[in-house]
């Protein structure tokens, strides 16, 4: 793989940015980063906190500013947030400087790979179905818009999803340019 690729995931809570990440970073060799943890490193607090303190809004200016940095990186895979696709400046940025894959997933499924989860600040509702459908419906078409591919892979086995998703890369990341 060309070590100066990018390559950007996509796609609401519980797509499996994260963890197809990780996979796919090591299967090209390249570094894997998750924009969250690095809105961590930096703020030395975790998401919660920030939300807490600084409300969506002051969360959606540092997320914007570190994926900023990040776009300045090369030979990265990218888990970004669930709504770092909402800020169309961010948008712009992962278009222009990696290869956009969108992770799709039902609210049946992040239902039930979330239902553990207690630090995710927008799944704290009283109806998690309701707030995670309203998320889809503004969220869906953004993603659609940013992706250079969408990831067909409707699979609740990771190892089947990363299979997948190789494939489909292989075929149109290269078409693209990007890889080696
Ligand atoms: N294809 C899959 N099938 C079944 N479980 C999955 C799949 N992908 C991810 N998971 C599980 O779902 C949970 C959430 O996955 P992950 O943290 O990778 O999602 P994410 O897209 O990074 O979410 P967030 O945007 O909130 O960071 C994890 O427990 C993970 O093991
Ligand atoms: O979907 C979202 O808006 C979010 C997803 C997470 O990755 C975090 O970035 C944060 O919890 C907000
Ligand atoms: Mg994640």
């Amino acid at each position: 793989m060309n070590p100066s690729a990018n390559l950007f995931l996509i796609g609401p809570m519980g797509a499996g940015k994260t963890t197809l990440g990780k996979k796919l970073a090591e299967h090209y060799g390249l570094q894997f980063i998750d924009l969250d943890d690095e809105i961590e490193r930096r703020c030395g607090v975790s998401v919660a906190t920030v939300f807490e303190i600084e409300g969506e809004p002051g969360f959606r200016q540092r997320e914007s500013k570190c994926l900023a940095e990040m776009c300045q990186l090369r030979g990265i895979v990218l888990a970004t947030g669930g709504g770092s696709v909402l800020l169309p400046e961010n948008r712009a940025m992962l278009s222009a400087h990696g290869f956009v894959l969108y992770l799709p997933v039902t609210v049946d499924q992040q239902l039930s790979r979330l239902a553990r989860d207690r630090k995710r600040p927008l799944l704290q509702a009283p109806d998690r179905r309701e707030r995670l459908t309203a998320m889809a419906t503004v969220r869906t078409p953004l993603y659609e818009a940013t992706a250079d591919l969408r990831l067909d892979a409707d699979s609740n086995q990771i190892i089947k999803v990363m299979e997948t998703a190789v494939q489909q890369l292989d075929a149109r990341w290269q078409i693209l340019g990007q890889a080696a």
